[in-house]
């Protein structure tokens, strides 16, 4: 559970490097409340439920076309349409498990998610659109708890396009990255089906489905070995911890971050596209930190999973200037980690809102771990930032 108890907290203020200049948003961060005080009660565990079928079954579809596309000659292989076909088929199928979960919500039913419809309602897109409804029906009809009528174009367009909300503070709503890490997803490697519920702007729940994730740690063996046994389900809810489990079934089993405090045995994730953040300063964040062990660098919020396993200690994201991160890129990975202990923060050392629409307005960069690390962490990314913006003016 990802309360910070009083005994953790001294200890983590005791750890800062500097005690008299711990940064305001650092203590608001760790001093802070649950940050779910108003819907604590609430037991989310239907919508939890429906969340890890939702993105199971997608990851089902993803996992199929990702099949074909490796199998695929180079030609198809740099065509852009089977990642178009999962993204929009994986979109599909989840706001179609949620609405049919919750009928009765369906006046209220909101969903932010990345796709929507526009695209492949052209006329050049009529054989795209075919192959999704194909897709879409084959996977529903795999489970038996979807034995519906077969799915038309209409209504696989309809599903993609509930995903229009603009979220908000106010009300329940679901987030989708229905393909999170599409370049990974495109070279075979890591992507995940990322879903979330914000209930009064708050994550509440998050799912992480993650086809390509080995089950053991990827700190202890290469990620791209055919050995290893792949496919991991993260689960979190608001004050109920972290679970994983295979994507075929095994029973979850509870995760933690890990508990290093020293920064020199600690590994960091990061973005393995550097155009989606910035590698050197990462590495002079790093370097400062003491860090010994290169970057580990995988796509998508199978970083979040793995963090919240103990794969590795340390997360940073930092985008090349004018990038706006979407809530769907982190509301899941969020909440996956929080609630296995770790913590998760801007730039500044600020919590992450969710609560202010589709993009996340956030101070330049993310950066996650768990608390022992945290004060340290923030340290040597302030310095890193200050020594960038000097050496740039
Ligand atoms: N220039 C950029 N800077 C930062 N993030 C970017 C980016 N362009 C795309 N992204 C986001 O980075 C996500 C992938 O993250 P990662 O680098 O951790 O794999 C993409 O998700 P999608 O693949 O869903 O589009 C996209 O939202
Ligand atoms: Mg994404």
């Amino acid at each position: 559970m990802a309360s910070i108890s009083s005994g953790s907290l001294t200890r983590v203020l005791y750890s800062y490097p500097c005690k008299a200049k711990i940064p305001k948003p650092l203590y608001s961060l760790l001093f802070k409340k649950s940050p779910v005080v108003g819907v604590a009660s609430m037991s989310y565990d239907k919508e939890l439920a429906a969340a890890k079928k939702a993105a199971s079954l997608a990851a089902r579809l993803c996992q199929k076309v990702q099949k074909a596309l490796l199998q695929s000659d180079v030609q198809s292989k740099s065509d852009k349409s089977p990642v178009t076909v999962a993204d929009y088929g994986s979109q599909a199928i989840v706001s179609f498990v949620l609405e049919r979960e919750f009928p009765s919500d369906s006046e209220s039913f909101s969903l932010v998610a990345e796709e929507d419809s526009g695209d492949l309602r052209k006329e050049d897109a009529q054989e795209t659109l075919e192959r999704i409804t194909k897709l879409v029906n084959d996977t529903l009809s795999s489970d038996e708890t979807y034995s519906v009528s077969p799915l038309s174009a209409n209504d696989v367009l309809a599903a993609i396009d509930s995903g229009k909300s603009e979220g908000g503070s106010h009300g329940r709503h679901w987030v989708l990255d229905p393909i999170d890490g599409t370049k990974g997803f495109v070279r075979g490697d890591q992507y995940a089906i990322a879903l979330a519920l914000l209930d009064e702007g708050k994550v509440v729940l998050g799912v992480l489905a993650c086809p390509n994730l080995p089950l053991s740690s990827i700190g202890s063996h290469d990620q791209h070995s055919s050995q290893y046994k792949v496919g991991c389900l993260f689960s979190a809810k608001v004050g109920a911890g972290t679970d994983m489990q295979s994507l075929d079934g095994s029973p979850p089993i509870k995760v933690h971050v890990s508990a290093i405090e020293d920064p020199e045995e600690a590994s960091f994730f990061e973005s393995f596209e550097a155009a989606h953040s910035m590698h050197d300063l990462s590495s002079s964040i790093a370097k400062k930190l003491g860090v010994k062990a290169p970057p580990v660098r995988i796509d998508s919020q199978a970083k979040y999973g793995a963090l919240s396993r103990g794969d590795g200690a340390i997360y940073l994201r930092f985008p090349h200037k004018g990038y706006r991160e979407k809530i769907w890129d982190h509301a899941a990975g969020y909440i996956v980690v929080t609630e296995a202990g770790g913590v998760v923060a801007d730039a500044a050392g600020n919590a992450l809102d969710f609560s202010r629409g589709r993009y996340l307005d956030l101070d330049t960069g993310i950066i996650v771990t768990n608390l022992k690390l945290m004060p340290s962490l923030l340290k040597a990314v302030t310095e890193s930032l200050n020594e960038k913006a000097s050496s740039s003016s």
